[in-house]
């Protein structure tokens, strides 16, 4: 049967549009399994909300709430929740699916989902902000749960909004749900090494391949689009192993330094403002960032950054993609036509939903590890799922996005199977 649904309008560049392609491109290399791969084009559950809550000036206010199960064939549905105003229930459709292929790349017993609200966070007061946090929970809490489906923070959400739905669910169920969410507060069965997971993922990842193309990290030229959790963190790390982080771009402006901007005072500097305005690097147009000499190049913003028209600019060889959905298809081919590897967001930034993975196993036993421990395991799990991926790519002759959804969707399909449909 036809995969075109009747509520949502994908085009080519669309986050779902973009996912779809992505899906198109990996059945050849399904075998059997592609006889249940319309699945894979369908979310199993979408739930839409209407979040009102009262504002500080008196007055109601609707908010549009999301939250997608794209699919719970191997575990409960995980992925994080995203406040901003472009957020649609087409977004959220293609985040969630990507949690899907992302949680079977790293072998996670995780399907996919993912939430959001469309709302301006940077508009609401704290107090509005906890409001709608909680209306929101209690709206989606008739999907959600610790054996259910898991949310945790993505695009302008933290481990105060988590403690917030943690409580909240915990208040309606009668329970103490600290595996409810991850991403939480230490103190609420947060787990160390969260917050910086993604960010680690970003890097490990990007070592490995910076390895394999004999790129030296040492003075190496990095260009971040997105200077948040996960921006922020990849620059931090990449600046400690020696890189020259030489332009950073957030929502205010994009900066720039030859000799090297530096992070710590950057991290500093954009902590409210943003980047725009840094004394420490010059500030330069934004759409000159896409063609700035850099040796590796990280989205870790927005989706559809990189379109056909920048890919042609792109002077990198790696693209590690920190952001999801941050290249549109006909730009993933024109990079890879130029020799430019992209190492996919479906690996590259499951170092976050690797980190909640161990945060919810850590709630369940009550029993906590040290940072090390779990920055050692969370390198074992990327390094391992990417050398498994590289293989995957080298064996066919694919790039390495198709070769991680030809990893994924094999375990996602073959859990279809042997489950069978029911009734
Ligand atoms: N948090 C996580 O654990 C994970 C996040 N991701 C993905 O990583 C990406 C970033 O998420 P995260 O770091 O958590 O989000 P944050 O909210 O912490 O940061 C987002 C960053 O992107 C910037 N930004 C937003 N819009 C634009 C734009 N149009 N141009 C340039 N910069 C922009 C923001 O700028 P400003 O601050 O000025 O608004 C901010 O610096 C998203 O794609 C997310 O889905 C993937 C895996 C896990
Ligand atoms: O930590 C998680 O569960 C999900 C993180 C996330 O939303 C993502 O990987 O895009």
């Amino acid at each position: 049967m036809s995969s075109e649904l009747s509520y949502v309008h994908p085009t080519a560049n669309s986050p779902w549009g973009t996912y779809l392609s992505q899906v198109d491109r990996v059945m050849p290399y399904l075998g059997p399994l592609a006889r249940w791969s319309e699945t894979l084009k369908r979310p199993k559950r979408a739930l839409i909300v209407d979040v009102p809550i009262e504002m500080d000036n008196g007055t109601i206010a609707h908010f549009e709430g999301f939250r997608v199960q794209h699919n719970m064939s191997r575990g409960p549905g995980k992925g994080g929740v995203r406040f901003h105003p472009d957020v649609t229930l087409e977004e959220v459709m293609a985040l969630s699916a990507w949690m899907t292929v992302k949680c079977a790349a790293v072998n996670l017993p995780y399907g996919g989902a993912k939430g959001g609200i469309r709302v301006d966070p940077k508009k609401l007061t704290l107090t509005e902000l906890e409001k709608i946090t909680r209306r929101y929970t209690s709206e989606i809490g008739v999907i959600i749960g610790p054996q259910q489906d898991i949310p945790a923070p993505d695009v302008n959400t933290n481990a105060q909004i988590m403690a917030w739905m943690m409580d909240t669910y915990s208040m309606n169920t009668g329970t103490t749900a600290t595996g409810v969410v991850t991403g939480k507060p230490i103190h609420l069965g947060g787990s160390l090494g969260r917050v910086k997971a993604t960010g680690r993922g970003v890097f490990v990842t990007g070592r490995e391949a910076a390895h394999r193309l004999g790129l030296e990290l040492e003075g190496a030229r990095v260009a971040v689009q997105g200077f948040g959790n996960v921006g922020a963190i990849a620059a931090e790390l990449f600046a400690e192993a020696g890189a020259k982080v030489v332009a950073v771009q957030d929502f205010s402006g994009t900066v720039y330094s030859d000799r090297g901007l530096d992070v710590a005072q950057l991290v500093a500097h954009a902590k409210g403002a943003g980047v725009a305005g840094f004394a420490g690097g010059e500030r330069i147009a934004d759409e000159d960032f896409w063609g700035i000499e850099v040796d590796i190049l990280i989205p870790a913003a927005l989706e559809g950054q990189i379109t056909a028209e920048r890919a042609h600019r792109i002077t990198a060889r790696l693209v590690l993609e920190g952001a999801n959905g941050p290249t549109v298809s006909q730009a993933d081919d024109i990079l890879a036509e130029r020799g430019i590897l992209v190492v996919p967001d479906v690996i590259c930034n499951a170092g976050g939903v690797t980190v909640s993975y161990f945060e919810w196993v850590q709630d369940f036993s009550s029993f906590f590890w040290t940072e090390d421990e779990i920055n050692q395991r969370l390198d074992r799990i990327m390094v391992g799922a990417l050398e498994h991926i590289w293989d995957t790519a080298d064996r066919h002759k694919i790039t390495l996005r198709t070769a991680t959804f030809a990893v994924a969707c094999e375990r996602i399909l073959t859990a279809r199977q042997e489950r069978g449909l029911y009734p």
